[in-house]
């Protein structure tokens, strides 16, 4: 998989890249949607449809291998397949879901023991079993096994995950490398660095999986309760040490002022379920900052969602209007809602590309930060 680097800006450590993959390249910095909102057409009683651009989705490793389960996806030919989406997929190892979904798990050497959050049955995830589970979804891009390390912990608690999560990396390498694609295409894996909020255990951790020398690189164990701060001043230390001619994903991240920061700090690529699942509850972010679109002062406003936007749900549709489907728990008020926030991240980075393509990053990300959390 190559990644090429088109501009680098000068005030800040912010690249603009393209990503090559086997079901077509990515602009970075880059947003990914969940699959299941990235691949949705908007059609609404105007009949008008129209899709959001995302360019890559994430698929769902623990809920599918949970539902449809892997003889459904393999007899599909994939998940591409499956879900009629053409794109690149990238898909999480398993390992986050399991600690963030699942009550009832155990972190052992060999693997997780969990329940599943549908049926209560058991299961086990291993760094081996996850790699043949993303070779059956056929994801373009795979995560390692991974311990997301909890926030707070201690430092020798830290320390111990970190020295498994690295012990898993090398059994899923081994497993990826001498295992081959299923469906005919290529697929890359991205080991993923720990270290929790902790300098010397980050510096490590990012010394250890850039001597893997993979396609990619990511970050994790953080959008996990920390100060932003924290986010950001682990994020400063890991990219001065990941190799700079390959992407770095920061997982779980975020707002989209910790996106705009991030940029900045070298980063590539993001996810977030934010956009999606805060919209359910009218949470709007827009350019000049954020709209709780439930507020009594939308109530006769029927001035559009976003004069600015491109997205004609914002154009036609009124302030006033989704009030009413979100305070009436309409379905229609959700997928507005979401649709509108996708379109905003996708147009926040694809903002940030060109103003690093132009030069002009760092200004710009100084003003939109200043505007991007102010309450309307
Ligand atoms: C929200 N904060 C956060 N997320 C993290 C995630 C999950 C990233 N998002 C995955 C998608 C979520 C929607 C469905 C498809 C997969 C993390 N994942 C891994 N493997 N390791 C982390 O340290 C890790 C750390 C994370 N921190």
């Amino acid at each position: 998989m190559k990644f090429t680097l088109q501009a680098k800006d000068t005030a800040s450590k912010a690249r603009a890249g393209v990503l090559e993959t086997a079901h077509g390249e990515i602009q970075t910095p880059i947003f990914m949607p969940v699959g299941t909102a990235g691949t949705v057409k908007a059609v609404h009683q105007h009949e008008l449809v129209q899709d959001i651009q995302a360019q890559i989705i994430l698929g769902n490793t623990y809920h599918l291998y949970l539902r449809p389960g892997l003889d459904v996806l393999h007899k599909a030919g994939g998940l591409h397949k499956f879900n009629h989406w053409n794109g690149p997929i990238l898909t999480d190892s398993g390992g986050y879901q399991v600690y963030s979904l699942t009550e009832v798990r155990k972190i052992r050497e060999e693997g997780v023991t969990f329940r599943s959050h549908i049926d209560g049955s058991k299961h086990l995830f291993t760094p081996e079993n996850v790699m043949d589970t993303q070779r059956i979804i056929g994801a373009d891009i795979i995560m390692a096994f991974d311990e997301c390390t909890p926030y707070p912990c201690e430092y020798s608690y830290a320390r111990k995950s970190l020295d498994m999560t690295h012990r898993w990396l090398k059994r899923c390498v081994d497993r990826f490398d001498s295992t081959e694609p299923l469906y005919g295409y290529e697929q890359t894996l991205f080991p993923i660095v720990q270290g929790s909020v902790y300098k010397d255990l980050r510096e490590k951790s990012a010394e250890v999986i850039a001597s893997f020398n993979r396609d990619g690189n990511a970050i994790g164990g953080l959008s996990v309760g920390e100060p932003a701060e924290e986010m950001y001043a682990m994020t400063e230390v890991v990219t001065n040490i990941l190799p700079q001619d390959r992407p770095r994903y920061l997982m779980g991240v975020g707002t989209p002022i910790n996106i705009l920061e991030n940029i900045a700090l070298g980063i590539d690529m993001f996810d977030c379920v934010m956009p999606t699942r805060n919209a359910r509850n009218g949470m709007l972010f827009t350019q000049h900052g954020i709209i709780n679109i439930k507020n009594e002062k939308w109530k006769a406003d029927f001035s559009p969602i976003e004069a600015e936007s491109d997205l004609l749900v914002d154009q036609i549709h009124t302030k006033a209007y989704l009030r009413h489907l979100i305070r009436s728990q309409e379905i229609l008020g959700a997928q507005i809602a979401s649709l509108h926030n996708l379109h905003f991240y996708l147009w926040l980075v694809k903002q940030a590309r060109e103003k690093i393509v132009e030069g002009t990053f760092y200004i710009w990300k100084e003003k939109m930060v200043k505007v991007l959390g102010q309450r309307l």
